[in-house]
């Protein structure tokens, strides 16, 4: 408690938060917790929350650790950390979206990570997989996804104060346009990939448009590429004597999109922390939005593209021909 009350003198808390339609606050930050091995991911939700000062943890059914993260939970409200004070997303997985098994997904989810409620429920991705399918799928494994079936399902969350916003992940524009004109409660906030080597321009202008918060999912370029080598990176990070790490959360922040960077090592959830004592200039902020070729770490191929078909064309059509 001392720790996070000491943070909260030292950054900027202001920008530690950003609104969302509901009235919500969404922390600036959280913790990623994709590929944190079970047994590890328990240790590094504590430290994050009662050693750093993290007020956000990203989860989802399919990351196969949320009761993991559950325990890690309950390890940080026994050191104190109020429920209240804390804000934990999780997300609704392929394979059950179906109007049908949403309730019962999402008490799975609550019931692993040992909680009453959720701060932000997700669908993860606007996709439905036979419960069967295979990766990649075949031929009639993938189903039609029934965006409004679906949300009605995701709103009822909502009514029944189980969930205090939903959202979407892995939407593009006009998927949103679509459910924009559908629904009754919009959705407070659309989960995208987001780095300055994929920087999803038009996506967030249209999310900025329609008031719907971004954040951003592998805000370093994910465990697979060399983003945080880009001499973009690195040559602002040494200007500003910070780390290539600090300069790639900073740029999603000085942006108005929250961010979600995963790390098991106690050093760099640290680290990734500290984003609120500097700004990057509008100069820098160019170099960095200067990174070329523009390209998705994570393109979700292997969710969609059934065995033999055309890959592209399937990619093209599913993010509005931006690939
Ligand atoms: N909605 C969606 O479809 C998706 C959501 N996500 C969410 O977003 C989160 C973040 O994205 P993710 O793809 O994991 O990738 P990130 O961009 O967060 O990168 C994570 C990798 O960077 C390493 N790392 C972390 N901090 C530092 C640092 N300061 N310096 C050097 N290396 C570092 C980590 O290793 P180490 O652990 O050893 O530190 C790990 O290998 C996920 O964990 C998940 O919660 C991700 C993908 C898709
Ligand atoms: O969040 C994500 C990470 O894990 C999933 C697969 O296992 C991805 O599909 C997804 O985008």
């Amino acid at each position: 408690m001392a720790q996070s009350q000491q943070l909260k003198k030292d950054v900027a808390v202001e920008e530690a938060y950003f609104t969302l339609r509901s009235g919500n606050h969404i922390p600036a930050l959280g913790l990623g917790t994709w590929k944190a091995e079970p047994n590890v991911v328990r240790d590094a939700v504590y430290h994050a929350l009662v050693e750093c000062g993290y007020k956000h943890i990203d989860c989802a059914h399919i990351y196969g650790n949320e009761k993991e993260v559950g325990e890690g939970l309950q390890m940080a409200f026994d050191a104190g950390i109020k429920r209240e004070d804390i804000f934990i997303t999780s997300k609704l997985w392929i394979k059950s979206c179906i109007p049908e098994k949403i309730r019962e997904a999402f008490d799975v989810t609550v019931s692993d990570l040992g909680l009453k409620y959720v701060d932000l429920y997700l669908v993860h991705w606007p996709i439905n997989l036979a419960p069967d399918a295979s990766s990649p799928p075949k031929k009639g494994q993938v189903l039609p996804f029934d965006t409004m079936g679906v949300w009605r399902e995701m709103e009822k969350l909502v009514e029944q104060k189980l969930a205090r916003d939903i959202g979407v992940s892995n939407f593009t524009a006009k998927k949103l346009e679509h459910l924009l004109s559908n629904c009754t409660i919009k959705p407070s906030v659309n989960q995208v990939e987001m780095h300055p080597a994929w920087r999803n321009d038009n996506l967030l202008e249209f999310c900025k448009k329609n008031n719907i918060h971004v954040t951003a999912y592998s805000p370093l370029g994910s465990s697979s590429t060399d983003l945080m080598h880009a001499h973009e990176v690195t040559e602002t990070a040494e200007k500003l004597g910070k780390t290539p790490g600090e300069i790639l959360i900073r740029w999603l922040i000085q942006r108005g999109v929250s961010t979600i960077p995963k790390s098991s090592s106690k050093e760099r959830i640290k680290e990734n922390m500290r984003v609120f004592d500097f700004k990057i200039s509008d100069e820098d902020m160019q170099k960095l939005s200067s990174i070329s070729p523009q390209k998705r770490v994570n393109p979700g191929a292997e969710l969609l593209v059934p065995e033999g078909e055309d890959e592209e064309a399937i990619l093209r059509e599913f993010w509005d021909g931006e690939i």
